[in-house]
Formats: structure tokens, sequence, C-alpha cells
């Protein structure tokens, strides 16, 4: 049998998915199931381990019905995931207790004592990353001065993806990604003992996994893996980069001497630009933002992630919702999307600020907050809900634009992913925000495609990340749209006054979060 299949595997926030691509990158079959989170309290985000691999392997045994022969003829199967938060295991490989999502905000506070704290600047020097509570560094701190109970009996902290690496193949590693921008140094791409000296976790380093990097490096599938997949046991499996980096592969961020930024407007908002050197790296001095290792050597992601992105489109949605509910009329989500664009008709640009800021976690780029909140400013009798829905697209763009800003001049081209790109209407007033074209790509699994990505350079399938570029990513992306000039003025004219009006607000959100 040819062997002629690679599997990327994407165990997302909302969705946990596997892909099945031809070695040229052409997506052959696709299995998915939703994803469950709990919340404890306001703050606590946690998901099971368990059921998070059962519904993993579910998906790679559902692909298999899909597509005839698919064990025999897989080549390797990568895997990635929801990035950030904390996922531990015992010395018999057993969950210890649930894992924290990136959308935990426990850690909050410890975050605001840290970035007070001098040494921030040379933690910031290193891994080129702001501190956040979605990060594993700052868990991690917060579970050793509030609740040591929690990592009792734990011998390895993982992410979402190396938990899911450790049950295919057994091996206890992280990818350079994630390891790097939490505890690491992005010039050598290995742990930074100053770093972790920082974050006051010297007592938990034995927590931290080896760096193994997918680009360079596989392990085998797992007999008893083999079993729960339907997968053949020895089949490589490759540890993929964090999501948002393997999205940004698939969705052509790796396009060296363009000026292309790549923005995901998923329930998450990343936008990115292309580092080719570590001296590219553009440090800001609000000490925000990701710095990521790509799995190019020398290359690196920069990232500025507004917290909430789509959310703040179910937020107005649901408060529509609830409204026709509460006159006996009940409206799925799907059905009040396709109200969208009648909403939008007649309402007009920038005409209401709005900062989306509806996280309960608040905001962490490009200024890091848990106390932000959305706000709706300069509201008058004559706006109507269209103005609402209209006012939360033009502050997510304003936001990408608001991140942008943070790494240097705005990008002439971005690429987008995520949910809403499906929106005209939003790509429209994205490209008018940012005054650049905005592009489209047919793939509609740009982070499994990313990780697949990586493990056809490991396995040698392609000689170099740019020579797989050429086959999976630049067949399939559309017609850039030109930026409507016209609302680039508009525009224009606003972000100073959305940013403005942020800063200015920055107190009032302290004041309402000590009086709540
Ligand atoms: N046509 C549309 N117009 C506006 N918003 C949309 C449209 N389609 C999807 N969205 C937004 O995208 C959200 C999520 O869509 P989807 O589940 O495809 O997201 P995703 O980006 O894959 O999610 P995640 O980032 O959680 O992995 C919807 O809840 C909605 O807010
Ligand atoms: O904090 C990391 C997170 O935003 C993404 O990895 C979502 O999946």
């Amino acid at each position: 049998m040819t062997r002629d299949i690679l599997i990327g595997i994407d165990a997302g926030t909302s969705v946990i998915k596997s892909v099945a691509f031809d070695l040229a990158g052409r997506q052959i079959a696709f299995a998915s199931t939703p994803n469950s989170y709990e919340t404890i309290g306001r703050a606590g985000v946690v998901q099971d381990l368990a059921r998070t691999w059962a519904d993993a392997a579910k998906t790679l045994l559902e692909l298999a019905g899909k597509v005839e022969n698919l064990a025999s003829r897989t080549v390797a199967v990568s895997v990635t995931g929801q990035g950030d938060g904390t996922w531990m295991i015992d010395k018999n490989g057993e969950a210890v207790g649930k894992g924290w999502l990136w959308l935990d905000a426990r850690a909050g506070k410890v975050v605001d004592n840290l970035r007070k704290e001098r040494g921030d600047l040379g933690r910031f020097t290193h891994t080129g990353s702001g501190l956040a509570a979605c990060q594993q560094g700052s868990q991690l701190r917060w579970m050793m001065n509030e609740a040591p109970e929690l990592y009792a009996g734990a011998t390895t902290a993982f992410h979402c993806k190396d938990w899911l690496y450790f049950k295919l193949t057994g091996k206890r590693a992280t990818d350079p990604s994630e390891a790097v921008f939490t505890f690491g140094d992005f010039r050598t791409r290995s742990y930074s003992d100053s770093v972790i000296d920082f974050l006051g976790l010297e007592k938990l380093k034995y927590l931290l996994p080896e760096i193994v990097d997918g680009a360079t490096t596989h392990h085998k599938l797992e007999g008893e893996a083999a079993r729960s997949t339907g997968l053949l046991e020895g089949t490589p499996v490759v540890l993929g980069y964090v999501d948002v980096a393997c999205t940004a592969l698939g969705a052509g961020l790796y396009e060296p001497g363009t000026d292309t930024g790549c923005s995901i407007i998923g329930s998450t908002g990343m936008h990115m630009r292309l580092a080719t050197s570590p001296d590219d790296v553009q440090l800001n001095r609000d000490l925000t933002g990701y710095t990521m290792c790509m799995p190019i050597p020398g290359i690196y992601a920069q990232m500025q992630s507004n917290m909430a992105a789509t959310l703040n489109i179910d937020w107005v949605l649901s408060v529509a919702g609830d409204l026709f509910k509460s006159v006996g009329i009940e409206k799925s989500k799907t059905e009040l999307l396709a109200y969208v664009e009648t909403w939008l008709a007649d309402a007009k640009a920038a005409s209401v600020i709005y900062h989306p800021y509806i996280s309960d976690a608040g905001e962490r780029g490009p200024f890091v907050d848990a106390t932000a909140r959305a706000s709706f400013i300069g509201l008058s009798s004559s706006h109507r809900f269209g103005d609402l829905v209209r006012s939360v697209f033009d502050g997510l763009a304003l936001a990408a634009r608001d991140c942008y800003s943070a790494m240097g001049p705005l990008p002439k081209r971005v690429r987008i992913t995520g949910g809403a790109a499906r929106s005209a209407s939003l790509r429209k007033i994205l490209g008018g925000a940012l005054g650049a074209s905005v592009q489209t790509s047919e793939r509609e699994e740009a982070g499994a495609a990313g990780a697949a990505m990586i493990a056809a350079v490991s396995l040698g399938i392609y000689g170099s990340m740019a020579d797989c570029v050429k086959d999976w990513v630049t067949p399939f992306q559309r017609q850039p749209e030109a930026a409507d000039e016209e609302l680039s003025l508009i525009y224009e004219k606003a972000f100073p006054a959305y940013r403005q009006s942020r800063l200015a607000l920055q107190p009032t959100w302290h004041m309402l979060a000590s009086s709540n």
C-alpha cells in the first residue's frame, strides 16, 4: 500500500478535529467533535484531560471511516491544539486535576504584580512575550501562592497538544513555540533559568518537559494509542507547534519579502507579523504580545492578541436572542447570524465607538489589563440596534489596528482566517480599518494543515518549508480584496478616539473591579 496521507489534529477550544491531506496539501477528509470545558467560580476555566484524548481519538476513528485504508496509507500524524494553559500528569501518566485553559483568569492578580516588578523587562527581553493570566508560568505561580495542593503528585506540566502527543507516543515533551514564549529565550530557542527564576518557579522546574522540535524529530505511535485511534502502531507522530503558529503557516504568514500580516478572527483575535531573524523581532515598550518560534530556522511570528474577537459578535447576537426569547421567539445563533447583514445595512461606520473587551479575563493585547471591560461610546437617541452591531464589527477592526500598531507599520496585505473571516462585511471593515487588502484562503482548516506541513518537512517530503508553502498554501489563496479608500479615511480619523478613550477608561475599569 502506498503511503500517501498526512493527518493533522487540531484540538481547538471550540472544536476538536482530525483532517486528512494528500501529500501535496489537498484536503481529503475531515472529522470533528465539539469541545467542551467548565467554569469554576468567576475566573476558572478547565477541561478534562481524559475526555480530550478520547475526543481526539474518536475523530481519528471517524476519519478512518471516511478514507479507505487510512491506517496503512498514513505517512505521519501531527498534533496541534489550543495554546497556553496548564495540563498536568503524574508519574503514571494520569491526569492531575483538570487542565487549565488559556481562558482561565485566576492568575490575573499575580500577573499584575509580576508586571510591576523591574525584572519583568529582563524576562520580556528573553521571551519576547508579555505576561498574561493565560500562560502556564502565571498559572503555576498562582497555584504556588494560593493552592499548592493542585500540583501535588504532578511530575509534568503540559499544554493541550503536548498531552495528546504523550497519549499518542508516551513521550513527555513540549514544542519550541510554547516552551519559549512562556519560559525561554527566543534567540536560543531553549528554556531560560532567569525567566523561570523571575516567575518564582525554580522549585517547579521539574514539571517542564523536554523541548522537542517536530520540524526535525518525531516519535512512534504506541500500541495502546494505535488501538484507540485505528492507526498502525509505529506510525510517525509529529509534535506540532501551538495552534496559532500552525494556523499562521497554513494561512500564509510565511512569505518572506512581502508585506503580509495574518489575522485570526476566531474566539480570540490574533494579529501577526513575520520576523525573519531574531533581530527583526520588535519588542514594544508595554511589554505585551507574543514572540513565537516558527518551525523554520531563524523565523518567528510576532503576535498581538485581543483576548475576545468573535465572542463579542456572539454577545451582541445573544442580546438580540434574549429579547426575541422574552416575546416567545426562539432563534439559534446561526439564525441570528443570518440577520447581521440586514442590521449592518443602514448603520454608519464609526459613528459609535465600541471597545471589544467583553471577556471576563479582560484584555491581553496590545495592553494587558484583566479588569478591562467593553463599552459603547457616543450613543445618541437616533442610534438603533444595527448601529450597535456595526460598532461591534468596527471595534474588532480597530482592535486589530491597535494590535498591528504595536508591532511596527501596518501591513499592506492581511491574510485572515477564523469564523468571522466568512463575513464579507467584516472583511471590508477590517480592510478599511487597516488600510490593507484582505485575503482569505479556500483552505478551511489552516491549523490542521499547518501541523501537517510541519510533518511534511520533518519527514523529508519537502526539502524546506518554503517549498511546502508553494504547494500547500499559495494555490489556495483567493484574490485579495482591496481596501475601500473612503472607509479607510473614516477609520483613520476614528482610531485616535478609539485609542484615547481606552486609555482614559483604564482607571474606571479598576474602580469598577474593586467595587464589584
Ligand atoms: N457569517 C458570519 N458573520 C459574522 N460572524 C460570523 C459569521 N460566521 C461565523 N461568525 C463568527 O465566528 C464564530 C465562530 O465560528 P467558528 O466556530 O467557525 O470559529 P473558529 O474561528 O473556528 O473558532 P475558534 O477560534 O474557537 O476555534 C461565530 O460564533 C460568529 O461569532
Ligand atoms: O492563548 C492561546 C490561545 O489564544 C490560542 O492558542 C487559542 O487556541
